[in-house]
């Protein structure tokens, strides 16, 4: 079996959605496929009026194929701390064709007020590791552990672009995808998250290769690159009008500054994957002004480095689950 599904960002690319089919007659939700996380929640018919500001909600009351999973309940706090819980459901859900027919959907009861504010952002699908789920009693599976079992091989590619429609694929690698070879290396899933160690990174086309392990996540659902002080550093000093402006969060620049290069993290075996400089110009940090929030920002008030949608976006990524691996290519 497999699936295939079209992914839209939003705008500057915070965020990427997908539509969602769930319950009978089918409810169609949009929803953030995040490799960060491992609870599939909804917004429901469950929330309060206050906390709904324009998402689709899911009600298991008129699907005829949903179950109450009386007693089992879900508590989930994200590292920006933002945060959702509630009651759980059986029911089938499909994305991109691709069915699983007694998914664990977490309906929502309470959601922070991040997730009140995005309106189109109707709840998320957890793909990282079904350890971190958050569903008490007993932990659920995520969706791709669910359909893994029926899929042609036990991958799902990322296919993130840069202010452009993507695709999620499910049960195979698309050869049209990407380009050269694609190059795997190991993931400790003990934590629950895609976690892998990249050889170092090079700024610039003519900068040297700096050869030091970065242990990070690759997670879909984290808009920005979250690096180490040092990489930062090195990173930043080489565009003339960037700063460390803590006031506005982080290092920030001239969006015109046409001094802003590339950046290379390596994978495996001498590959790099290639970060457009243009890749590393964020929203404005004001209407006023003509300075732009850096793409790349510090791990360190976070204590994870993330490999964001910033990076995911310049390459074609698998998530190998069945052999715990990623594979990485350009495109
Ligand atoms: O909460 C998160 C992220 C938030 C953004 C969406 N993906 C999950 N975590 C990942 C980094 C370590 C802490 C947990």
């Amino acid at each position: 079996d497999r699936g295939s599904v079209q992914n839209l960002p939003k705008s500057y690319d915070v965020e990427y959605l997908m539509p969602v089919s769930l319950g009978t007659p089918a409810q169609q939700l949009n929803l953030d496929l995040d490799t960060g996380s491992s609870d599939f929640w909804v917004f429901s018919t469950l929330l309060k009026e206050s906390m709904i500001n324009g998402q689709t909600l899911y009600d298991p009351n008129t699907s005829t194929t949903s179950d109450k999973m009386e007693g089992y309940t879900w508590k989930i706090t994200y590292g920006d701390e933002s945060y959702s819980s509630g009651d759980v459901y059986i029911d089938t859900v499909t994305i991109g064709d691709l069915t699983v027919s007694t998914q664990a959907v977490e309906a929502a009861k309470v959601v922070s007020e991040e997730f009140t504010a995005d309106s189109d952002n109707d709840g998320l699908v957890g793909l990282g590791f079904g350890i971190i789920n958050t569903v008490q009693p007993y932990k659920q599976k995520t969706f791709f552990e669910k359909a893994m079992p029926g899929l042609d091989s036990p991958v799902f590619t990322a296919d993130l672009k840069a202010g452009a429609p993507g695709r999620y694929n499910f049960g195979y690698i698309d050869d049209d995808a990407y380009l050269g070879n694609i190059t795997y290396v190991p993931v400790d899933s003990s934590d629950g998250f895609w976690r892998w160690v990249s050889p170092g990174f090079q700024v610039g086309s003519t900068g040297s290769f700096n050869s030091t392990r970065i242990h990070g996540i690759a997670d879909t659902g984290t808009t920005l690159l979250l690096l180490p002080d040092g990489v930062c550093e090195a990173f930043y000093s080489q565009i003339a009008s960037a700063e460390y402006e803590p006031s506005q969060g982080g290092y920030t620049f001239e969006c015109d500054d046409s001094t802003v290069p590339d950046f290379y993290f390596g994978t495996d075996n001498g590959q790099m994957i290639r970060i457009p400089g243009s890749y590393m110009s964020y929203s404005k940090t004001d209407t006023s002004s003509q300075r732009c929030f850096g793409g790349m920002q510090s791990d360190s008030g976070v204590g994870f480095t993330i490999w964001g949608d910033v990076a995911l976006k310049a390459a074609f990524v698998v998530f190998d689950q069945g052999n715990e691996q990623l594979g990485w290519a350009e495109k």
